[in-house]
């Protein structure tokens, strides 16, 4: 936590700009792993390098796998830019220690491959890794024959007692509080004796596409993967043991990183382009252009990506955002600003997040004079004319870029610890002030 307040910047005028959006997190982290499990060594190119994706290189780094980051210029534009080489570990190393930071994709994605290790591997985070819910995983593994020590915590910190392998098989487990859970298992499935089922047992799984994200990268790398989606039963996955592939994967923009550049359009009447939007996508962020159209906004893709263009009317919706709750605080800034009501819900998960998201956005937006409140699985915000004053940012990134969104149309809005957007957006601060310069026109 640091006390730096960050003067957020006031469009003075309508916003026209292109911006690139680096790497996605969620692709670049299961990226990284599916690498690490291939067969043979494999590139992961324009990848994202952040707080996240760099605490998920050291964590496979500590079990033995060779990741060299290499910066490839040489081609210039798009086909450019960063590849890191995989090279995998014939046998993940233990002991060892990990360090999850505050990173859902780390804490739960790598004690599923902890288990395939050689010797114990210890993982300690953020302090709010103690609080975010990761017996899904802990159970899950425990029945598939894991030994794993939490000192009757559920939680980190935690210590993997790896065996070399893992007979895997059949296993339930209650994703309701997280998506990742299921994810966690499915990534490392393949590599388990008899791979992997697992079954989802409990009220609904939020952030659907991050699973189906995680499917369709499986087979990308050769693993056979039944799911529900593709005539398969209900909350049911199945892996099939076998190798993976060392590919050369491309990781898309991140778009839900492009959610307040976007706003930025919406909220000065301007426009904004974010270069390389994905024609077909997993990502949650894709979902933008159907959730800020609603809002008032328009979008068409154009040669360069997808290009959004606002009127400055904002007007509230009513949105049920389980499947795309990372979206939350940014949407609900934009909200705030809008000519009519807004009725966020489906996202009770979200007071699990990198803090208690639900919980931070009414504080903070009525503290610079909204009228916010909190119902059972979301928000209610009444638009009010809203005041400057510091807005906290509770070590999340996207409590960060929401204030930086309000800030646009507010004079006097200062952003606590806006370096917290380094977990997914290192250059957030930089392309912030180019995006209101003119300067991402440019770029
Ligand atoms: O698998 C992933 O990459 C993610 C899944 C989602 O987690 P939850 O299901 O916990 O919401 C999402 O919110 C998070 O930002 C990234
Ligand atoms: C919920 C998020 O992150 P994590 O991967 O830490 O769960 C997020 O990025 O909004």
């Amino acid at each position: 936590m640091t006390d730096t307040l960050w003067p957020a910047p006031v469009a003075t005028t309508a916003v026209d700009a292109t911006v690139t959006i680096p790497g996605s997190k969620s692709v670049t982290n299961r990226a990284l792993l599916l690498a690490a499990l291939a067969g043979e060594p494999g590139w992961v190119r324009r990848p994202l390098r952040s707080r996240d994706s760099q605490l998920m290189a050291d964590g496979l780094r500590a079990l033995g796998v060779g990741i060299e980051e290499t910066v490839n210029n040489a081609t210039g534009g798009s086909g450019g830019g960063e590849a890191w080489r995989v090279i995998p570990a014939p046998v993940l190393r233990g002991p060892a220690r990990i360090d999850v930071g505050n990173a859902g994709t780390v804490m739960r994605f790598l004690p599923p491959l902890a288990v395939l290790a050689d010797g114990p591997v210890h993982f300690d985070g953020d302090p709010r890794s103690y609080e975010r819910p990761q017996h899904g995983v802990i159970n899950a593994l425990r029945a598939l024959g894991a030994r794993i020590d939490d000192g009757g915590r559920g939680s980190f910190p935690l210590t993997v007692h790896g065996s070399g392998a893992l007979d895997g098989g059949p296993v339930e487990l209650d994703a309701s509080s997280s998506s990742q859970f299921v994810s966690a298992l499915l990534l490392s499935g393949a590599r388990y004796n008899q791979g992997v089922e697992v079954r989802h047992v409990g009220g609904p799984v939020p952030s659907l596409p991050h699973i189906r994200m995680t499917v369709e990268m499986l087979r990308l790398a050769g693993v056979q993967v039944d799911a529900p989606e593709d005539g398969g039963e209900k909350d049911v996955w199945r892996v099939t043991p076998g190798a993976l592939l060392g590919r050369d994967m491309v990781v898309e923009p991140d778009l839900s990183n492009a959610a307040p550049f976007f706003a930025a359009a919406l909220v000065t009447g301007g426009r904004v382009t974010v270069r390389d939007w994905p024609a077909h996508t997993t990502q949650p962020g894709d979902q933008l252009r159907e959730i800020y159209t609603r809002m008032g906004g328009s979008c068409r893709f154009t040669d360069e990506g997808l290009e959004f263009t606002g009127t400055g009317k904002i007007h509230g919706i009513e949105a049920d955002l389980h499947d795309v709750g990372e979206l939350t605080p940014v949407i609900a800034a934009v909200a705030a600003l809008a000519d009519s009501e807004s009725h966020l819900y489906g996202i009770a998960h979200l007071r699990l997040h990198e803090t208690d998201r639900l919980a931070a956005l009414v504080k903070e937006l009525n503290d610079l004079g909204g009228d916010v409140t909190e119902t059972e699985d979301g928000l209610r915000i009444r638009p009010r004319p809203l005041h400057g004053g510091v807005f906290h940012t509770y070590e999340d990134h996207r409590l960060a870029t929401a204030a930086a969104v309000v800030g646009l149309a507010v004079e006097g809005v200062e952003v606590e610890n806006i370096a917290t957007t380094a977990k997914t957006l290192p250059d957030f601060p930089q392309m912030w002030l180019d995006l209101l310069t003119g300067a991402a026109a440019r770029a």
